[in-house]
């Protein structure tokens, strides 16, 4: 473990570190993938070529209706061609591969979180310095000390800054990583939280198709890899601090007996992804439920016109994910444009796709100066799976 000396405190009640008067808020956003851009409707063949499986044909057949359906036009690789040449390996499920894989991501992780938050960090328009706190969120590494610290130093941030490690929260990371922010920025006055998430996961889970593995075919079909990242803090300390989406609240729900039907293991030749053909069901089944839950304590309820009101930011996890929340929440065509519109160009980065969807919501807001598509910049309120938002009322 890196040498760090952890300290806490216990002051008397009168001499409390003053909190923030106000929530905390999305005060920048940055983004960033790797170079290798691969279209969606060439990937299976070039998946089968290169994984030496042009005669599974059934199962290059079957991909390619997987990814004709899949909403995607092109994603984002950290491996290329070389890679996969590099490491014959990764093509036998035999074969260890773990420790080779791990060591790539090891450096690519810290890499790529770092480059989107740069971009967070020039929009904030402060010294990467005035970052109090870090969290960063990642299914990709699992090494210690982790790539928060290399984050902090590719940043050059300050020495006293709190990491934070998030890791194995799957596709829900980039949720729990604002989660986890939005409640630092609150406890203390001036926090200002650094919070990022990064995926290099096709790293770990790039092999040759298989037969007896058709949830391995639909994760090879939907992964991407790709960094975002926020900062967010209470009280604008300054004009340039601009406010996008303050957190009002945050809620978690997980639906009993569903533990197996989204699972990552990792093992000794990378990840095996189990995605259950009833997820978009089960979500169907759920999600009005879970929201008239979330957003009641907070006076929002559906007084007859559906959800409507509420813009969205829906984690992209497939396009059928969008559509059931579609169908389940009686969404007005369009609703759902931004979380489409990055499930298109970059597929499912897990975790890290949220920061591209809440990028997209804003960016159509300054767009279309208020007369946005779908009705979602004329609501004040939102909800971003799972967490709820509203934007501010300045922009
Ligand atoms: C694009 C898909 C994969 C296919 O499109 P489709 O409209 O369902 O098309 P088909 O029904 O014709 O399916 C095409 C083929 O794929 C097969 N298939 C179809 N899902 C499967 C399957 N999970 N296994 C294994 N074969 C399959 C299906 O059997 C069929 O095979 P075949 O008959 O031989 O053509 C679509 O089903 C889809 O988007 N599925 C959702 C994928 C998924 O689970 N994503 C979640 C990843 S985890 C994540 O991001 C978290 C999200 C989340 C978000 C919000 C929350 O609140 C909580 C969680």
């Amino acid at each position: 473990m890196a040498a760090t000396v952890h300290l806490a405190g216990v002051i008397n009640e009168s001499q409390q570190t003053p909190r923030p008067n106000g929530s905390a808020a999305v005060l920048a956003i940055g983004t960033a993938n790797p170079a290798n851009c691969l279209r969606q409707d060439e990937y299976p063949d070039w998946y089968f070529r290169v994984t030496n499986s042009d005669h599974l044909t059934t199962l290059k057949n079957k991909m390619k209706r997987i990814c004709e359906k899949s909403g995607i036009k092109k994603r984002y690789f950290h491996y290329t061609d070389e890679t996969i040449a590099a490491h014959p390996e990764f093509l036998d499920r035999a074969a260890p591969s773990l420790d080779a894989r791990l060591r790539i991501t090891e450096s690519a992780v810290p890499e790529l979180a770092a480059a989107a938050a740069k971009r967070a960090i020039a929009e904030w328009e402060r010294p990467a310095t005035d970052i109090t706190h870090l969290v960063l969120a990642t299914n990709s590494i699992a090494h210690a000390p982790g790539a928060d610290l290399r984050v902090a130093a590719l940043l050059s941030l300050r020495p006293d800054v709190q990491r934070t490690l998030l890791c194995f929260h799957g596709c829900y990371s980039g949720c729990s990583a604002l989660r986890v922010a939005r409640d630092l920025a609150e406890s203390s006055r001036g926090a200002r939280v650094l919070v990022a998430s990064c995926e290099v996961v096709t790293s770990l889970s790039f092999r040759t198709p298989d037969e007896a593995s058709p949830e391995a075919l639909v994760a090879a079909a939907l992964f991407s890899d790709g960094a975002g990242a926020a900062v967010v803090g209470a009280d604008p300390e300054s004009p340039a601090e601009r406010p996008m989406f303050y957190m009002v609240a945050a809620s978690q729900a997980t639906l009993p007996g569903t533990e197996r039907a989204m699972s990552m293991r990792l093992g000794s030749s990378g990840y095996d992804f189990g995605l259950s053909a009833e997820i978009p069901a089960l979500l169907r089944g759920a999600i009005a439920g879970c929201l008239v839950e979330a957003l009641a304590p907070l006076g929002l309820v559906d007084t007859g016109g559906g959800w409507n009101g509420l813009f969205s930011a829906v984690h992209p996890g497939g396009r059928a994910i969008l559509d059931s929340c579609e169908t389940a929440l009686a969404l007005e065509a369009g609703k759902l444009a931004a979380s489409r519109h990055v499930l298109s160009e970059y597929g499912n980065m897990g975790g890290v796709t949220i920061f591209f969807v809440l990028d997209e919501i804003r960016r159509r807001q300054h767009q279309d100066g208020g007369q946005k598509e779908g009705g979602m910049v004329d609501c004040e309120w939102g909800v971003m799976l799972w967490v709820s938002a509203r934007a501010s009322p300045s922009r």
